[in-house]
């Protein structure tokens, strides 16, 4: 813990943080020039209402989100940018039963803190952990798992990423004008519409990027206007980018307000000119008030309308609408660990629910008897099996639906599994899912989870109903963020 005098923010509301180096070189919000959002900002403390008044804490731990906790007049305070032991100014704002507090300034820093690589940290809150080292957030994830695992067993120790950044394989922009009335592009400020206009997230794939940057600058020659969700005039929402980290295969999903499209075949023309290593783009409608990124309609402009990559040593086909994990490094050492959990012999009947595009299902029928895949999202379904076909696989064969009423409809038939293999999204699986498993009553049921929060509670319906947790390993899948992955597998008793 370094101690170091009080000092004084100038503009209450900005954060400052400073860390042992930044002790001894003293900045606020280093790298970090405020910018105009597209609608502007305004102060988060007098935002929540209520005056805000000045309050100097000590963080005793971390929520689930990595806010650091600290107590206030009776009150728990969730502090975003805080972190454990640390002594801090807070403005703290109350409306009615709901108090907001904010950092202000750090006045003893932990000496895990680090200056922020991102010079939007701050604004943006896509990532929320990037003022801790890289060991910090292993141990504040480790403990995330541990913590909720308790009741089940201990977890083992954290699959980390070597290289913590340019790992996600999509990306979505956001485009709108600046008060110059100049084309901005890029991700909402937290809890927002504005938009941080920025060049690069450190997290996404650097080629994403660089096309997004050409298609702003395209924007302007082409005099496309961005699509304005207050008056509903514009053309350009968001543009989407879904890269193939194996392959390079490049998907640019333009996403506009209509369907009519003027100047189209000159802007893709254009567009590949610039980036010959763009391998499909699309045009997707949404006309809807909503803030979902993807309308229904979707046009294919150039090439193919979907992308391959390679995952598990098989190629996978992939559209706009469908789900394939972000990480594709840590997904290969997420799957290894479930394909080894389901303990296949050959002969094994396996469930893969909530299958996506049938990535784990595929991996796994090269060592089952035969595998089912169900999943909700039909562009999903009628990818995975266009990837058996591909992958010349024979005994996997997948439906489109819900996964409980599915499970539902096999119980009542009395259908057989030995293995089921669970991969629901954050919200966690359902009563009609898991009492079904129960019937079912396969030998292992592999759950892998992107939110142990809810997986926890799902383990809870399962080990009261007959199954044992036989192994839990987290994966960091998000590096730079509070987001966790972790596979649990479970036994029959
Ligand atoms: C976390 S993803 C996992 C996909 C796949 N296992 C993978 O690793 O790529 C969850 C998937 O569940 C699907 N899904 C959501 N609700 C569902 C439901 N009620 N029944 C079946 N699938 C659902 C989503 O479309 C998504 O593809």
């Amino acid at each position: 813990m370094n101690k170091r005098k009080n000092h004084k923010s100038k503009n209450a509301g900005k954060k400052q943080h400073r860390s042992d180096k930044q002790n001894r070189k003293p900045h606020a919000l280093e790298g970090h020039q405020k910018r105009s959002s597209a609608k502007g900002k305004a102060n988060n403390a007098s935002k929540h209402g209520g005056k805000a008044v000045t309050a100097e804490v000590t963080c005793s731990g971390l929520t689930s989100e990595g806010k650091g906790i600290a107590q206030w007049k009776g009150e728990r305070l969730e502090i975003a940018h805080l972190m454990p032991g640390e002594k801090a100014e807070v403005l703290v704002s109350k409306k009615g039963q709901f108090v907001h507090a904010e950092l202000k300034q750090v006045i003893e820093s932990s000496k895990d803190r680090v200056a922020p690589p991102c010079p939007y940290y701050y604004e943006c809150g896509g990532c929320q952990l990037q003022h801790m080292n890289q060991q910090a957030q292993t141990r504040f994830k480790q403990e995330t798992v541990d913590v909720l695992m308790k009741p089940f067993g201990k977890p083992e120790p954290i699959m980390t990423m070597d290289h913590p950044y340019d790992y996600r394989n999509k990306s979505h922009t956001s485009f709108g004008l600046n008060q110059q009335r100049q084309v901005i592009g890029g991700l909402y400020a937290q809890n927002t519409h504005d938009i941080i206009p920025m060049d690069r997230c450190l997290i996404h794939d650097p080629k994403a990027d660089e096309i997004v940057q050409t298609i702003k600058g395209m924007m302007k020659s082409f005099k496309m206007q961005p699509y304005n969700e207050d008056t509903g005039r514009g053309f350009l929402r968001h543009v989407l980018i879904k890269v193939g980290k194996v392959s390079g295969e490049i998907m640019v999903v333009l996403v506009a307000a209509s369907s009519e499209f003027k100047g189209k075949n000159n802007f893709v023309k254009a567009l590949r000119q610039a980036h010959p290593e763009i391998t499909t783009i699309l045009q997707n409608v949404n006309n809807r008030k909503t803030s979902m990124v993807l309308g229904e309609q979707e046009k294919v402009l150039f090439g193919k309308g979907t992308i391959t990559d390679t995952l598990g040593g098989l190629k996978f086909e992939i559209s706009a609408k469908s789900f394939y994990q972000i990480n594709p490094v840590q997904t290969e050492k997420l799957y290894t660990k479930a394909i080894e959990m389901a303990e296949l012999s050959g002969k094994e009947t396996v469930v893969d629910a909530y299958c996506g595009i049938g990535t784990i299902s595929l991996i796994a029928s090269q060592k089952a008897g035969k595998v089912i895949g169900v999943e909700l999202n039909k562009d999903a379904v009628r990818d995975a099996i266009r990837n058996s076909k591909r992958n010349g696989i024979k005994n996997a064969r997948f439906y489109q639906g819900d996964a409980g009423k599915f499970m539902v409809d096999m119980a009542a038939r009395g259908d057989k599994a030995d293995v089921v293999i669970m991969d629901p999204p954050r919200t966690g699986s359902d009563e009609a899912f898991l009492s079904s498993v129960v019937k079912l009553k396969p030998k292992r049921v592999v759950y892998v989870s992107c939110n142990p929060e809810t997986q926890a509670r799902d383990l809870k319906y399962l080990v009261k109903n007959g199954y044992k947790v036989d192994g839990i390993q987290p994966v960091d899948m998000f590096p730079q963020t509070y987001h966790v992955e972790s596979v649990v597998k479970l036994v029959r008793e």
